[in-house]
């Protein structure tokens, strides 16, 4: 923590409507991963701040769910159009504060433009439904149900580092649009840029108390707002650990976790090797390999494991290293630790005679691309999720091995099977424990209006825009019954 601090941009947090410094008088210091300084300082917000937010919320979430749904996409719509417009200083605060590489900063902030949107039109065009009661053996005709969807009441939405409008946006706008108050908390790591993300819907005039932005330490106000009585629901992205203990500290209300994986990609003998590579280069290293659903390990049929080995390394070592500002694909990693834990992970590996392919150069936290050939059971990369750029190869003789190695994981977010044959990569893809198999493609969420899911260790509920708005209200069922 710091306080005091005149240099840089001491930013506020987003309190009932207005931008307030904290009573707590202490500010958290965002470190830039590979500027390796503080960029700006956040606020540290009060237990008493979250109380305030929360009550406030409730208050304004009435009149805010009797606007009609046009009235209250009309400020999600500004809001869209605000991100668009500013999204030359938004993309430098994501890339400054995650690494991120400049353009795809920018490709962030106008999807989720798009996403704030398509939402909009969503639901705008979502529908109740009525029933009638004679459809029931001993029903009658003059029983009536009208089943309509009503707000939970207010939302709490925590969303990670690696994407810290999109994912933040992709729980408050289904959230708005259903038509609740919202309480959002972004991963320190990333509250720079949901800040701005604020300001922009900020600058819609949005009723004051509809949504407030607490910045501070998971560890220190996290639990505190997991618990809160006022949160009716909450929507969840992070790590597996933390959904966990998440899952642990609520108790009955509705919780949609999206957490941690280790996706596959399955490759067949008969894959289309082009497809093959392509895929699994842009699913695995984009980023650094910082997406939950970026893939972890490859299952390769032993018969064609040389060639896609080959061909992986000599395109691992095209790839361009180093800077967010110059676009690289390889950037630093978020902080040391999570470097440190990467290295490990290589370390155990090649201790346990994995074959260094490429790779397994460290600058600070900036982690070159890693290959290991001959990863077997026994060693961690062959299941912990690095969030980082090391790709394990584990050599497999049948369809089933590698069906079977899938799903022995803890994780079950996406996989991608790899073959010519439509009915055998159906057949495998049936038998893969994921919420998304990707058949010739590589692993990835979008296109956001898709069904995005994890099983196992990889979530809980579904997001993706209709599934959000459907998870953030619920059904009214009102009855009529005729004379
Ligand atoms: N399935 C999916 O859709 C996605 C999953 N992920 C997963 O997220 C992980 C990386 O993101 P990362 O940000 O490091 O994840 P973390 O789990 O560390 O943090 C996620 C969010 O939870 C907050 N938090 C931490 N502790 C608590 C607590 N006790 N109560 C409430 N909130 C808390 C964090 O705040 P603070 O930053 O202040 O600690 C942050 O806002 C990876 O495992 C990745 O796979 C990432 C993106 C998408
Ligand atoms: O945070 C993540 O990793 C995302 O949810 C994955 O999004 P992407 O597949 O669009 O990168």
């Amino acid at each position: 923590m710091a306080s005091n601090v005149s240099e840089l941009t001491t930013y506020k947090a987003y309190l009932q409507g207005e931008w307030k410094k904290s009573s707590s008088d202490e500010t958290i210091a965002i470190q830039s991963p590979y500027l390796r300084k503080a960029i700006g300082y956040v606020q540290a917000v009060t237990q008493d701040e979250v109380d305030e937010a929360i009550k406030a919320a409730h208050k304004a979430q009435k009149s805010w769910a009797e606007l009609s749904l046009s009235e209250r996409g009309a400020y999600l719509d500004k809001w869209a159009d605000e991100l668009v417009n500013n999204s030359e200083d938004i993309a430098t605060a994501i890339m400054q504060e995650v690494g991120k590489g400049f353009k795809d900063a920018k490709k962030e902030v106008v999807r989720t433009a798009d996403l704030i949107r398509y939402t909009v039109q969503e639901a705008l065009h979502m529908h109740g439904e009525s029933l009638r009661g004679e459809g029931f053996p001993g029903g009658d005709q003059k029983k009536i149900g009208i089943v309509e969807r009503a707000p939970l009441g207010v939302v709490l939405a925590i969303s990670p580092f690696n994407y810290p409008v999109n994912l933040a946006a992709s729980k408050v706008a289904p959230a708005l649009m259903a038509g609740n108050g919202v309480i959002f908390k972004p991963a320190t790591q990333g509250s720079i840029s949901g800040i701005k993300m604020i300001q922009a819907l900020d600058k819609t005039g949005l009723p004051k108390g509809v949504l407030s932005l607490t910045t501070g330490r998971g560890s220190v106000i996290g639990d505190y707002l997991v618990e809160h009585k006022g949160i009716d629901m909450i929507s969840f992205t992070g790590g597996s650990g933390t959904g966990r203990h998440l899952s642990k500290q609520t108790a009955m209300i509705p919780l949609v976790l999206e957490l941690g994986g280790k996706d596959p990609a399955l490759v067949a003998e008969d894959a289309d090797m082009d497809v093959a590579v392509k895929s699994i280069m842009n699913g695995a290293f984009s980023y650094s390999g910082q997406r939950c659903t970026a893939i972890k390990r490859v299952l390769v049929n032993e018969k064609v494991a040389d060639e896609l080995v080959d061909r992986l390394k000599s395109e691992i070592e095209k790839l361009t290293v180093g800077s967010p500002e110059e676009d690289s694909t390889i950037v630093p990693l978020i902080d040391d630790k999570s470097a440190d834990f990467v290295q490990s992970l290589i370390d155990d590996a090649l201790n346990k005679k994995a074959t260094l392919v490429t790779g397994n150069k460290r600058q600070d936290n900036l982690i070159y691309p890693t290959l290991l050939d001959h990863v077997t059971e026994d060693m961690d990369v062959a299941w912990i999720e690095p969030f980082g750029p090391v790709l394990p190869i584990i050599r497999v003789k049948s369809d089933e091995e590698a069906i079977e190695l899938a799903n022995r994981s803890e994780f079950g977010l996406q996989a991608s099977v790899f073959s010519q044959d439509i009915d055998r990569a159906l057949d495998v893809a049936r038998q893969v424990e994921a919420g998304t198999v990707q058949i010739n493609g590589r692993t990835e969420r979008g296109p956001d209006h898709f069904p995005f899911l994890g099983v196992k260790a990889s979530g809980m509920g579904v997001q993706g825009i209709h599934h959000s708005i459907l998870s953030m209200s619920r059904e009214r069922v009102t009855v009529l019954n005729l004379k």
